[in-house]
């Protein structure tokens, strides 16, 4: 048994490659398959000091992540990070009390009140679920037909989370992204994901090339990381012509299998680095 985990509930290429960076640092380390671990309160320790939660499944690393936390492990991201950036209105309420930049955001509870907040916007508008990756159902609206249309498919077919109506302004932005990587105090690379699709999100086919982190960019990305308490976390950002660069999301199991040779960094054995400290 080792002072140090990795918790997973699926081995992605991105795991491996973290796996592999361990190897190569020398590290001794357990690996966890979360669907296997049994925690029981108040009978004996768990031995490691310090763990990097990589579930896929949210609510299963979130989870874990507060139970582990109970047993006085240091998990990086912490559950209070999953609990933030797992959830869009939870990060952009936290972003503006920040004062950090993003899209014009509203929320709605009811499919009345949403219908008039998107009239309110003026359309296009941007609604995604509040809980969800990979561009899943972020749908554009173009007008009060699809508005009415995609409100009445959450109402009749969703669940309690899609009656939180989360609207977005469409940014104008320029056919891409960008996903900025923050360890610590730090944003250690940044790349583009470029698309002729307005959703340019690499599970979706976007491209992916190398963004320079400029001052700019460094300090926006790290002033998000801070305001969410975020340790190791991507950030997706889009370019508005007049108010530059937006913050739109905060990623806490950031996925970075296509941005280690895109940015030269090796990004998993930064997050081991970075996470290792807490096990001295
Ligand atoms: N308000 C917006 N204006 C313009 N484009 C947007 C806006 N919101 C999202 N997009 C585009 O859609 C993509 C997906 O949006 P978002 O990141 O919010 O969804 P997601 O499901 O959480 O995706 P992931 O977590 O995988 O990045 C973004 O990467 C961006 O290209």
């Amino acid at each position: 048994m080792a002072d140090f985990a990795i918790i997973y509930d699926r081995v992605r290429p991105d795991e491996k490659m973290l796996f592999d960076a361990l190897d190569e640092l020398g590290i001794e380390y357990d690996k966890v398959y979360a669907p296997q671990l049994k925690l029981t309160f108040g009978e004996g320790q768990v031995p490691w000091k310090a763990a990097i939660e990589r579930c896929v499944s949210q609510s299963r690393g979130h989870a874990i992540t507060r139970a582990l936390e109970g047993f006085g492990v240091k998990v990086v991201n912490p559950s209070h990070v999953i609990e933030m950036c797992g959830d869009k209105l939870a990060t952009n309420a936290r972003l503006a009390a920040a004062g950090i930049p993003t899209p014009k955001t509203g929320v709605a509870f009811t499919a009345e009140s949403a219908l008039e907040l998107i009239e309110e916007f003026g359309y296009p508008v941007v609604m995604k679920p509040t809980v969800g990756s990979w561009g899943r159902m972020v749908s554009k609206i173009n007008d009060r037909d699809a508005a009415e249309a995609i409100i009445e498919h959450k109402e009749v077919l969703g669940g309690y989370q899609h009656q939180i109506f989360y609207i977005q302004e469409l940014v104008k932005k320029p056919e891409r992204d960008i996903r900025a990587f923050v360890i610590g105090d730090q944003c250690i690379g940044a790349i583009y994901r470029s698309s002729e699709h307005w959703i340019t999100n690499t599970a979706r086919g976007g491209k992916a090339s190398k963004c320079e982190v400029t001052p700019e960019l460094n300090d926006l990305a790290v002033r998000a990381a801070k305001a969410v308490e975020g340790e190791i976390v991507a950030i997706d950002l889009v370019e508005d012509p007049e108010r530059g660069l937006l913050v739109i999301e905060i990623n806490h199991t950031m996925e970075f299998k296509n941005s280690v040779s895109t940015t030269g960094v090796n990004i998993p054995k930064l997050m081991a680095e970075y996470t290792l400290q807490y096990t001295k």
